[in-house]
């Protein structure tokens, strides 16, 4: 546990975990040695000279004096631990997130990392000033104790270090018990959140199909079940494993006060020695007993110490040594292949995005066109093959130099709690007033503000809730114009919008596209139309590729697809249509 928080904290910051365990250890051993000083301080005072007990117990004084010394420098020491863990471990998380592929940052990735830097980070800074001490003070001491027990009567001691192997034995036992059930009560209750939040957001759809809350109520109630039983599990097993520690800690001091009756009777101890080497014993078991309600705080600390620990070790974006400058802005990919955790989507695709030009690129859902334009922007890395940017692999590209030239427009846009100006000028924060104001208004978002009762100052909600979804892409659309880079990645969007949205989406976009290099995964007739050149992608391999006339003249795949959709009134190029 210790050797893990010190590899999550890092190497810097181990040096106030260091000199809390030097503390902690510098007390455990006075306490040990106070503990022992009872002996012949009960040795003095029930034998024939009751003044013989003064030195004694000036050294106990001593001795006291000093353990509450360590006992403050200590906790000094582990207010401070727990302040430095603090920070030092949400540096380290935000270096570490700061530096990962964008393509890491799926939805459920960045509710984790909410809970990481929170509740994770609260667990692990427990540990200095909560957990440390009763697990140094429940192995230290004892040890302490026992090694004093052999300068006052060695087979006492030895009845003691005998016990030692059983205690240990019967709390891995007891702890292995518990973290079984522990991990199947901690998943229930993952499983139970997952739940309530899918009952909530499922109400719509099905109030919508008339089925009421039956069905996700039902797997609500299902989870919850789980839970409870989870729940009674950790309380059937962990309570015999509690029990069995318990009672095998009695049944080591019995054992050491049996031996200690037996010489005692036998003459070869006398019975204030006896008492006080009894004290003594009593002491030795006391903060082994102690641990055995730290378990489950052990664990979750655990827990939290190789959810950091996780984060910390996944690969961040590599960056050259030597970086390269690209020359224009042309887009080319060079028989790239590319797939999910081993899973293929891309292979061998090749395709040239000419400087200035539109290129749509279509095909069935899951043929991995998203996947196409997240490879330029480096959401993820190649597995083979290379990706350009003005003819240069875009690995050999400094980061911030390649972003600088990309915009990007998805559908799923995520606007900031804040103003629609502060909102658009994410995309250049140097850009003064009224060049937002000009990017809202090639945009048409100025009309939305018009609409909003406190104009430009209107709030809009956290992740845009209070626009609609066009308006949303208006926003976003503002952003990518302020931000003027030369290539420009667009997810068209599926979604139905209003007429009028929809015109002021178009509008917007031919404001951000003109003369720029255009990658656009196209879901509308007009934009298809209007591509220099189209590609046809299907189960990751490019298929056809030319001009709209061209692909027709070919008589293929998206000659029919075509052909079919011209005869429906309201197409769109998404998957179910293949
Ligand atoms: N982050 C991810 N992790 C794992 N698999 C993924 C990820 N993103 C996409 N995939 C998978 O890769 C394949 C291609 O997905 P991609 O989103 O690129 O296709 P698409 O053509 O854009 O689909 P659509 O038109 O439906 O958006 C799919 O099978 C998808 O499930």
């Amino acid at each position: 546990m210790i050797r893990r928080l010190i590899d999550v904290v890092g190497p810097e910051q181990a040096r106030p975990v260091r000199r809390m365990i030097v503390a902690l250890v510098v007390g455990a051993v006075l306490q040990g040695i106070a503990f022992a000083l009872l002996v012949p301080v009960l040795e003095a005072l029930f034998g024939s000279d009751p003044d013989e007990v003064w030195p004694w117990l000036w050294a106990l004084l001593g001795v006291s004096v000093l353990y509450g010394a360590a006992y403050y420098w200590s906790l000094l020491i582990g207010f401070e631990a727990g302040a430095t863990l603090s920070r030092s471990l949400h540096h380290r998380i935000g270096d570490r997130v700061a530096a990962l592929p964008l393509g890491w940052f799926a939805p459920e990735r960045v509710g984790q990392l909410g809970q990481l830097a929170t509740k994770s980070v609260m667990d692990i800074m427990g540990v200095p000033a909560h957990l440390l001490r009763p697990l140094v003070t429940s192995f230290v001491t004892p040890v302490t104790v026992i090694a004093l027990m052999y300068v006052f009567d060695w087979r006492l001691a030895l009845a003691a270090t005998l016990t030692v192997p059983l205690i240990v034995l019967v709390y891995r036992w007891s702890t292995g018990l518990s973290r079984l059930a522990d991990v199947a009560r901690s998943a229930a209750h993952a499983e139970t959140g997952g739940r309530v939040v899918e009952f909530a957001q499922v109400q719509p759809v099905l109030r919508v199909f008339g089925r009421g809350p039956v069905r996700s109520g039902a797997r609500l109630d299902d989870a919850l079940r789980t839970q409870t039983d989870a729940s009674r599990r950790v309380l059937v097993t962990g309570v015999p494993g509690l029990v069995g520690f318990v009672l095998v800690i009695q049944a080591a001091f019995t054992l050491i006060l049996l031996t200690g009756t037996y010489l005692a009777l036998d003459g070869g101890l006398g019975v204030a020695k006896l008492l006080a080497l009894l004290v003594l014993a009593v002491r030795f078991t006391e903060p082994i007993a102690e641990t055995a309600v730290l378990g489950s705080t052990l664990r979750t600390a655990g827990a939290a110490l190789d959810r950091v620990a996780e984060l910390l070790a996944q690969p961040t974006l590599p960056r050259s040594e030597d970086p390269k400058v690209p020359d224009g802005n042309a887009v080319r990919f060079e028989d790239v292949s590319f797939g999910y955790d081993g899973k293929p989507v891309l292979s061998g695709v090749s395709l040239t995005l000419g400087e200035g030009t539109m290129t749509a690129l279509v095909g069935p859902s899951g043929s991995g066109k998203t996947t196409v334009s997240k490879l330029v922007p480096r959401f993820w890395d190649v597995d083979s093959g290379v990706v350009r940017v003005g003819g240069v692999d875009v690995r050999d590209i400094d980061p911030e130099v390649l972003m600088s030239r990309i915009s990007v427009v998805f559908q799923d846009v995520y606007l900031f709690q804040g103003t629609i100006l502060e909102n658009i000028r994410v995309g250049r924060p140097t850009a003064t007033d009224a060049e937002v104001r000009e990017a809202a208004r090639l945009a048409r978002v100025e009309e939305i503000v018009h609409r909003l009762s406190d104009g430009w100052d209107a709030q809009v909600g956290e992740g845009g809730a209070l626009l609609s979804g066009g308006e949303r892409q208006r926003v976003s659309i503002a952003r990518a114009i302020l931000k003027n880079a030369p290539i420009v990645l667009l997810d068209e969007a599926t979604a139905s919008l209003d007429p009028e949205n929809e015109q002021a989406v178009q509008d917007a976009l031919s404001a951000l596209t003109a003369g720029r290099t255009l990658l656009v995964i196209a879901h509308r007739l007009q934009t298809v139309a209007a591509a220099d050149q189209i590609l046809f992608l299907d189960e990751g391999r490019i298929t056809e590729h030319g001009s709209h006339d061209e692909l027709i003249a070919a008589g293929g795949r998206y000659a029919s697809f075509w052909a079919e959709r011209s005869r429906a009134r309201d197409w769109s190029l998404t998957g179910q249509v293949f």
